[in-house]
């Protein structure tokens, strides 16, 4: 018999008054709260199966290369690829006070993807305190965090269904980065929810 349904909890969110701020410096915080969303193991199907991933290209200098992950985006009005994350969208603009408007969806297939160290500093982000969430599914994979200013990063491992909000003026004074693991990894997915006019 298929029980798999038994076992999984009903998919939601928890309270996010639970959220733990560290306070980086630089005016710059990140709350983490480990297994803010509940029914995890449905979505991270849901989302591998459903959503039409893309391998994109990039130019570096003057060669062409593949971007190490798969992505996909959600432009402000666009139907979220799943009911759960309209969930957690709505409760995450509640708490923050923020109107989340988009979602970028990353899929690391294994420890050989990464996103290499930067800030989210597109448009608004690069000189206004902004709020960017990260809802991580999946592996485990550290988010690594440095200030610009110099000094040693910080990590924050995330888990399936763990939540982490960076805030203040973290897209500006800090990078961030999800570095390759040559250990053995499966695959990870994170989904980012940002304001108008950061990216
Ligand atoms: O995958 C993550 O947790 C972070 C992704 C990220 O930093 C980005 O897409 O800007
Ligand atoms: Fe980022």
């Amino acid at each position: 018999m298929f029980q798999t349904s038994l076992l999984e909890p009903t998919p939601g969110v928890g309270p996010l008054t639970l959220a733990h701020r560290t306070q980086l410096g630089d005016g710059a915080w990140v709350d983490v709260l480990p297994g803010w969303l509940h029914g995890a193991d449905g979505l991270f199907t849901a989302l591998a199966d459903g959503v039409p991933w893309v391998a994109e290209r990039r130019e570096m200098y003057d060669s062409v290369v593949d971007v190490p992950r798969l992505l996909a985006f959600y432009r402000e009005g666009m139907a979220l690829p799943d009911p759960l994350l309209d969930e957690a969208r709505g409760a995450l603009s509640v708490h923050y006070e923020t109107r989340f408007t988009t979602a970028g969806l990353c899929l690391y297939r294994d420890g050989r993807d990464s996103v290499a160290w930067h800030g989210d500093r597109v448009g608004r982000g690069s000189h206004e305190d902004t709020h960017v969430a990260v809802v991580s599914l999946g592996a485990t994979r550290p988010l690594l965090l440095r200030p610009r200013s110099g000094g040693p990063s910080r990590r924050f491992p995330l888990a399936h269904g763990d939540l982490l909000v960076m805030g203040g003026s973290c897209q500006r004074t800090w990078d961030h980065a999800i570095p390759k693991t040559t250990r053995p990894t499966g695959p990870r997915i994170s989904i980012q929810f940002r304001p108008r006019g950061v990216r």
